[in-house]
């Protein structure tokens, strides 16, 4: 379970990015954070692995206070928590199979991942998890020869690699069309299910995080506006979580979407006639 109590960061800038957020994420429940460019949401999933240093307030992963901990217990206790990122983050130049194994770096001593020797239940469970998100023939694979999907679900196997407890992502499918954002979305709330894993999901995609999430934090200049289930999502709600005129411009850059894509289709459609 994540606990986060009054959680508040002010950059040197002197941005308020996050102002006493308090709220609680139980086992198995996947959570979408939504709201406008701004609002904190990047900030707030950076601060729970303390990738950005909170200003004030707990950040409670069972009953450790990670805000608390110094370098090396923070080292150790960030193996609990895993990240996916909107870029993959993976390491390019390196097969499918040593992406994966990555994800066991915190665990294995210098010298086995210095000369990539993984022990042999590491690997095991590498290959079950690549089978898992449906890469076990890529395994071999330079991570550059994927396309974005597949690089996602690399991703995803990384982090599930870890055994962590909970998992934190940052804009899963930013970078992909809205075919394989709905199956890597799938891909994700299933591996969460399977195994009762808690996950913040930061997503720009309401109709996505409607479909997909449990629960939904709206962020507004740093609070926290809405929490609640996806229906409960309303067009008044929508328009105080992104404000009157960012709602409807993307409500309209959505149906200027769809018609792109219905014109698209009939093109292809009349092509193949
Ligand atoms: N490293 C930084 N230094 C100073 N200010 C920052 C830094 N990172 C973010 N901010 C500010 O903090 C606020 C919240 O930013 P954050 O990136 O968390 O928002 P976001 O909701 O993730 O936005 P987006 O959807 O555009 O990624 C913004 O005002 C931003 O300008």
């Amino acid at each position: 379970m994540l606990k986060l109590e009054g959680l508040s960061k002010t950059y040197k800038t002197g941005d308020a990015a996050l102002s006493d957020v308090t709220l609680t994420i139980p086992k198995g429940q996947i959570v979408g954070l939504i709201g406008p460019s701004g609002a904190g949401k990047s900030t707030l999933i950076r601060c729970i692995n303390r990738l950005v240093e909170p200003t004030a307030g707990k950040v409670l992963l069972g009953d450790i206070n990670l805000a608390r901990l110094g370098k090396t217990e923070l080292r150790r206790q960030r193996r609990r928590i895993g990240m996916i990122f909107q870029e993959y983050a993976l390491v390019e130049r390196l097969t499918v199979m040593e992406n994966v194994l990555s994800g066991r770096l915190g665990y294995v001593p210098f010298w086995r991942s210095f000369l990539r020797r993984y022990p042999g239940r590491d690997v095991q469970q590498a290959y079950r998890l690549l089978d898992r998100v449906g890469l076990m023939h890529q395994a071999d694979k330079r991570a550059d020869a994927l396309s974005g999907g597949q690089r996602q679900r690399v991703g995803i196997a990384r982090a599930l690699a870890q055994e962590p407890e909970l998992l934190l992502v940052d804009e899963p499918t930013a970078s992909l069309d809205p075919k394989t954002s709905r199956q890597i979305m799938r891909l994700l709330t299933e591996v969460c299910a399977e195994r009762d894993l808690p996950a913040i999901v930061n997503i720009h995609d309401v109709p996505l995080a409607q479909q997909f999430m449990q629960r939904i934090i709206g962020l507004r200049a740093g609070s926290v506006v809405f929490d609640g289930a996806p229906s409960e999502l309303t067009e008044s709600v929508l328009t105080t979580i992104y404000g009157a005129e960012d709602w409807h411009a993307m409500r309209r850059g959505d149906e200027e979407q769809s018609e792109a894509e219905a014109d698209a289709r009939d093109r292809m459609a009349a092509l193949a006639e």
